[in-house]
């Protein structure tokens, strides 16, 4: 029989999990039974919503047996099975649901990572066992197969016999070593233990053999040991459990177990509602971004459970995009088992639910704002861009529930503020919320506009996210109080006196700097903002450079341009050069004020157009 090799990736992560020095070992099994009541899962569905099919309850269950002779342990179901094809591209490579990018900045040392991040399923068998087999018949199928590898030099797949659909995963055990015990998976007491812990509200029932001894029949005293079957798992979804009986780590250990995520979550939300609609949820905000959150991959959605039957994996209609981190779990017995994907998006009464499931996301991000400001601004940091992309996207249309979410720097308090706190402490003569845009704090914090703002006493809130400024136009108010940038070029502060008295000459050598600067600026000024800078750019109207920088490092380049303003401090020592070029030498006045025109931009962070140039303007002065 042929042996077929792995693909590359496969290859490389098996060879992690038998070499794994990973120490949770025991979570193979939870895997398994995982995947077996996922195929049961689609069996009952099949089942349920197909009408020539007959079902019976009792016939779905997960069952675990053990050879202590052969060192075998089993983990059969009677779901859905898979065909030829099937388990050719389910077990020949690696989970498709494509959480397993094997890009090499993620390349890791050791399995730990690997298993720590994604959960790799199947797989995982391979850190207990020499080999494992897979004998399977699928739904339909008048064939069965067995799929077989003793690890990363590849597999066979073979016709096999097989009565009943279903699935039987048979791993062979490893041999003990010195640092390692592999004889424990072939102990009741401590696979009763392992599947109580994990896998206690898989819904179809875990049958296994347990020995105890009972007294002997007609006897009084003498006992003989019997294996009975018995079911291990309480099956009842942790989501249907009264909330007072589970623990932080119940939920915890089922975020794990769902494969939301490696790490803690930074909070859980339990809904049973009992309104026009009855359903239960079970949500949960990620402690971690998860590495493809803010990639095009990344996919949202809820669980979505019609009476405890899984009805789709990631129903995206329940969450709305700037919620999308949120993971979990929704069931409702008011939802048809025969609801196809299409008839979802237009079904009320999933409309209704997913609204308050909105609102009460909504509220207890509030809630942890208010009550636990630590935590928030951990969420924040991981998601608070997304919140920001949604109050900008669908026009502008959530900004009313995403404002109060927001965090930005503030100049005064030099950590995150909310845009209340900044209202609720405005000066009486403040007009403005103030902002300054910049690709970082500290360089936000030696711009001259921010410098003069400052001066006056006005706290600013520095933006360093692409998108902060974007949101904030659509925002373009909060409680009345309108937004601000410090580098427009009418800030309104100082009774309009940047506008310094003019002389006629000088008007003139403003004229001849426009004419030079034509193309590349809409007016040149004079302010008074600047203190020790002889110059910098504000600008004018909707895009800011800010944004125009963003937008310029788009894929489809709009190549919009902010209407720029050369604003020139006339107590500056350079002025009074470019004044005496003006009057004596006209080459010199060319060169001044490109200079000062590139030096502008730099500040901005801004490409000079011509550097050689530039660089060339320097020497001659020197
Ligand atoms: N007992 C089973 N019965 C039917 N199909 C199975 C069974 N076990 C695994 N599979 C199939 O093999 C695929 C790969 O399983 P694996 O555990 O590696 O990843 P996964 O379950 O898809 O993803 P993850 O473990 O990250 O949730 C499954 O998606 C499923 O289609």
């Amino acid at each position: 029989m042929e042996k077929k090799e792995f693909r590359a990736e496969s290859k490389r992560l098996l060879d992690l999990m038998i070499n794994s020095i990973y120490t949770n070992k025991e979570i193979f099994l939870r895997e398994l039974i995982s995947n077996a009541s996922d195929a049961i899962d689609k069996m009952y569905y099949k089942a349920l919503t197909d009408e020539s099919l007959s079902f019976n309850k009792e016939d779905y269950f997960i069952r675990i047996n053990v050879d202590k002779e052969n060192r075998t342990l089993t983990v059969s179901d009677t779901g859905i099975g898979m065909t030829k094809e099937e388990l050719e591209d389910n077990l020949g490579i690696i989970a498709q649901s494509g959480s397993f990018d094997f890009k090499k900045e993620n390349e890791v040392k050791d399995g730990f990572d690997i298993i720590g991040q994604f959960g790799v399923g199947f797989y995982s068998a391979f850190m207990v066992s020499d080999k494992v087999t897979v004998i399977t018949k699928a739904y339909g199928d008048s064939n069965a197969y067995k799929w077989e590898s003793e690890g990363a030099d590849g597999y066979t797949i073979d016709l096999a016999e097989k009565e009943h659909t279903g699935t039987d995963i048979i791993l062979k055990l490893k041999e003990n070593t010195e640092d390692e015990s592999y004889d424990e998976y072939l102990e009741e007491y401590r696979l009763q233990g392992i599947i109580k812990r994990y896998s206690d509200f898989i819904r179809y029932p875990i049958k296994m053999d347990i020995t105890s001894n009972k007294l002997k029949e007609g006897s009084e005293d003498e006992y003989e040991e019997v294996k009975e079957e018995k079911t291990i798992n309480s099956m009842i979804p942790i989501w249907r459990k009264n909330k007072n009986e589970l623990t932080d780590e119940d939920y915890e250990k089922f975020y794990s177990e769902k494969h939301f995520g490696f790490e803690k979550p930074l909070k859980y939300i339990h809904m049973s509602v009992d309104g026009v609609i009855r359903y239960d949820a079970i949500l949960y905000i990620p402690g971690e971004t998860p590495y493809d959150f803010y990639t095009k991959e990344y996919e949202k959605g809820l669980e979505l459970y019609s009476s405890g039957v899984l009805i789709m994996n990631k129903c995206a209609d329940l969450l709305p995009d700037y919620f999308g981190f949120v993971k979990g779990i929704v069931d409702s017995e008011d939802l048809s088992l025969n609801i196809s994907r299409e008839m979802l998006q237009h079904d009320r009464q999933l409309k209704l639910i997913a609204k308050k499931i909105r609102e009460k996301i909504k509220d207890e991000l509030l809630n942890l704002l208010k009550n636990d400001r630590e935590k928030y601004e951990k969420f924040f940091e991981n998601f608070g861009k997304q919140l920001k992309f949604g109050v900008y996207s669908e026009f502008g249309m959530n900004r009313d529930i995403l404002e109060d979410l927001l965090l930005f720097y503030s100049s005064n308090e030099k950590k995150l503020i909310t845009l209340e706190e900044y209202v609720d402490r405005m000066k009486e003569d403040q007009k403005y919320i103030y902002y300054a845009t910049g690709e970082s704090i500290q360089r936000i914090d030696k711009l001259p506009q921010v410098d003069f703002v400052k001066e006056k006493d006005y706290e600013i809130l520095y933006l360093t996210d692409d998108v902060d400024e974007f949101a904030i136009k659509v925002l373009t108010k909060y409680k009345e109080k309108e937004f601000k940038s410090v580098s427009s070029s009418d800030l309104e502060l100082d009774n309009e006196s940047e506008k310094e008295e003019k002389q006629d000459d000088d008007e003139e050598l403003i004229n001849s700097m426009k004419k030079i600067l034509s193309g590349k600026v809409k007016d040149v000024r004079f302010t008074k903002k600047l203190k020790d800078h002889p110059v910098y750019l504000a600008s004018e109207g909707d895009l800011s450079i800010e944004m125009e920088k963003v937008l310029n490092q788009m894929p489809n380049n709009p190549n919009l341009k902010a209407e720029k303003i050369l604003e020139i401090n006339a107590n500056h020592n350079v002025y009074n050069r470019l004044k005496s070029a003006f009057e004596n030498d006209e080459d010199n006045l060319e060169l001044y004020t490109n200079l000062l025109y590139n030096q502008a931009l730099l500040i901005e962070g801004l490409p000079i157009e011509d550097p050689v140039e530039f660089t060339n303007n320097i020497w001659k002065l020197l």
